[in-house]
């Protein structure tokens, strides 16, 4: 089985990038969601991801931004991967002409694999749990509601911690994971000891012989 990407989002201070990066992190998530309590400004995103080393990907993390927000954060982090949390549709997904993320907001009922045709050009669907204010409640999803099908990439997400993740990457299979909540000690402000657990629970899982399916 390949390596399982890890992505820790909502960071906001040095000190958390660095852990990150040190723990062994893929991509790190900066929200440009002014409502999220994890909001950071373009040019705050801009410092922070200063202290990332070649092949850790910044991340943007938009929800419903206008064109104006989009280009001023991509005018301060012009190669970060774009993630869009709201209701986007694919055409403004993809204006900016940059690779993407698009999140589903999974619940029962939700038609995934026609979310998924309709976003062909997102680079991985995001799977994160139905909650009110669109993102970032820690709260995880039946992950059985997720079909063997989906023709895209796919991003575990949606109240991961170090304690759920092994079993959700052993049940999912997906490519990446995504965590916020379940690294912090409070909103926006993230724990070392927790984002080493998270990415040692991920390693776990990837050493774990895979199963015929
Ligand atoms: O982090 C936020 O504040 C946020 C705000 C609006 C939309 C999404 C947000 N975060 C993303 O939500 C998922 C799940 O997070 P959690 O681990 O359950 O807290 C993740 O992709 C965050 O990046």
């Amino acid at each position: 089985m390949s390596r399982t990407r890890i992505k820790i989002c909502g960071l906001t201070r040095e000190a958390d990038v660095l852990a990150a990066v040190q723990a062994g992190a893929d991509a790190i998530g900066f929200v440009f969601y002014p409502k999220s309590p994890r909001y950071v400004s373009p040019a705050r995103a801009a410092e922070l991801a200063r202290l990332l080393p070649p092949f850790v990907t910044p991340v943007g993390l938009f929800v419903n931004a206008s064109a104006a927000e989009l280009d001023a954060a991509l005018q301060a982090l012009p190669n970060m991967l774009l993630q869009f949390h709201g209701d986007e549709t694919p055409a403004e997904c993809e204006r900016a002409g940059r690779p993407y993320l698009r999140a589903a907001r999974m619940g029962e009922g939700f038609d995934l694999l026609n979310f998924a045709a309709q976003y062909s050009s997102a680079q991985a669907i995001l799977l994160d749990a139905h909650v009110e204010g669109y993102g970032g409640g820690g709260k995880v999803f039946d992950w059985s509601l997720i079909p063997k099908n989906v023709p895209s990439p796919v991003v575990l997400s949606g109240g991961l911690h170090a304690g759920n993740v092994l079993t959700g990457i052993l049940q999912v299979r997906p490519t990446a994971v995504d965590v916020s909540s379940g690294v912090e000690e409070a909103k926006g402000l993230k724990s070392a000891v927790l984002i080493r657990q998270f990415c040692a629970a991920v390693r776990q899982a990837d050493a774990q012989p895979e199963l015929p399916a």
